[in-house]
């Protein structure tokens, strides 16, 4: 059984892996941690995730995915961590590590499936069979807005909101463009964690639901080692000119409104469970990719407060946040259902490790594309506010699809 290898061609096995997953009809998870090099991942021996409440104190190990529309909170995916890798660099920087935790697995049939899965890895990598995009969903239907019917439905918004209906609605359109067949998806993977150094960047599959990757910048919830929670409010874009320093940076009062309506949103929560001691840092200017947004960071420190449970009850309250839905919450979310032309799945849903060595972080799953067969859907939005002018809104989402588009290629 596979516990520590070095790897030379990194880039090959990984690829056998994703392979193997396929072929065995596997969920995996693979994913990078903002401001970190160890890419770590996740498969699920019994093929079918969990649908499950995000409960972190009940679950074990294994990673979170959840659509947007998740009322009940009860339609999130679990991907069981039966095997937990990672990826890491070697101090030469030549080579990578790849190691196998070898999590306990307490069912004889898991571990067989176990040693089956390294035995079908290793006959992908003698024969040398590497396709390019192995997808789990291969007919999949969207309808792309063009530009005018996203600038009507954001005129629409923009009248709602005049009448008083709402205060913020964040609008997404997708983009649905063919590739090349001889695509790489591992290798557009590392070229993302690569553009994306403090984003959390992932690659999931999972039968029947897709393949998706993205590069999140926001963080939904966090809890460290430490009992330390974090949340934060993000919102706010313009596009990053590199050499010009962050503290130069000047944002619009529609921008500013826009990223307080998110941080007002988080406080509101903390308000809702009696929760007065948080600590607020910020806004601040951040880079993601191409872009700048404004972050506030809120911290709880759930030991002193004596709230182990504040990573689970804070996720039911914030998802989804004003970040990508609006506020209120429950108009906003009428206005995107009943406007926006596509479905978003997991779009703006959250997604992450839970209980991996005593931490949990999930992300809102943002800057990210899902892949099929012959061509990859992106997904991107932009917060709409009585302030917002429909052609600036459409092109924040063409500069918020920018990086990605370049990595893949089209
Ligand atoms: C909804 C998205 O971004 C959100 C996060 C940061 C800034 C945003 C904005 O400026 O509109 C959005 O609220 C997206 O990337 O699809």
């Amino acid at each position: 059984m596979v516990s520590s290898i070095t790897l030379t061609n990194t880039l090959e096995y990984i690829q056998a892996l994703w392979i193997a997953t396929h072929q065995m009809g596997l969920p995996i998870a693979l994913w990078r941690l903002p401001e970190t090099q160890e890419i770590q991942g996740i498969i699920d021996l019994s093929g079918q995730p969990q649908k499950t409440v995000i409960d972190l104190e009940e679950l074990h190990s294994g990673f979170a995915v959840s659509p947007f529309i998740n009322p009940e909170a009860d339609q999130s995916l679990f991907i069981h961590a039966d095997i937990h890798f990672t990826l890491e660099q070697d101090p030469s920087r030549e080579t990578y590590i790849f190691s196998d935790k070898n999590l306990p697995l307490n069912d004889p049939i898991l571990q067989i499936r176990k040693e089956n899965f390294y035995q079908t890895v290793e006959n992908i990598l003698q024969t040398r069979n590497h396709s390019s995009v192995i997808s789990s969903r291969t007919s999949y239907q969207t309808q792309d807005a063009d530009q005018a019917i996203f600038e009507d439905m954001v005129s629409k918004a923009i009248r709602e909101m005049e009448e008083g209906n709402f205060q913020k609605v964040v609008l997404s359109r997708t983009i649905t463009v063919p590739i090349k067949e001889d695509i790489n998806i591992i290798q557009t993977y590392f070229k993302l964690t690569q553009s994306y150094p403090l984003a959390f960047v992932s690659l999931i599959s999972i039968p029947e639901h897709g393949t998706w990757m993205g590069a999140s910048p926001e963080v939904i919830i966090s809890t460290n080692k430490q009992k330390i929670f974090r949340t934060i409010a993000l919102a706010g874009t313009q596009p990053y000119e590199p050499g010009v320093p962050l503290s130069e940076v000047m944002w619009k009062q529609k921008e500013i409104e826009e990223q307080a309506l998110v941080s007002r949103y988080i406080i509101n929560c903390f308000k809702k469970i009696r929760l007065r001691e948080f600590e607020e840092e910020g806004p601040k200017t951040v880079i993601a990719g191409n872009l700048l947004h404004l972050r506030t960071d809120l911290t709880v420190d759930m030991q002193a407060t004596q709230f182990p449970q504040l990573g689970t009850v804070m996720l039911r309250l914030l998802h989804p946040t004003s970040a990508v839905c609006g506020t209120p919450k429950e108009p906003a979310m009428d206005f995107i259902i009943n406007h926006e032309p596509h479905n978003r799945e997991f779009y703006s849903g959250f997604l992450g490790p839970v209980n991996i060595d005593g931490e949990s972080h999930l992300f809102v799953n943002l800057r990210c594309t899902q892949w099929l067969s012959n061509r990859v859907i992106f997904y991107a939005g932009a917060g709409i506010t009585t302030g917002s002018i429909p052609e600036r809104e459409w092109r924040e989402t063409e500069l918020k699809t920018q990086t990605m588009r370049k990595i893949v290629g089209v």
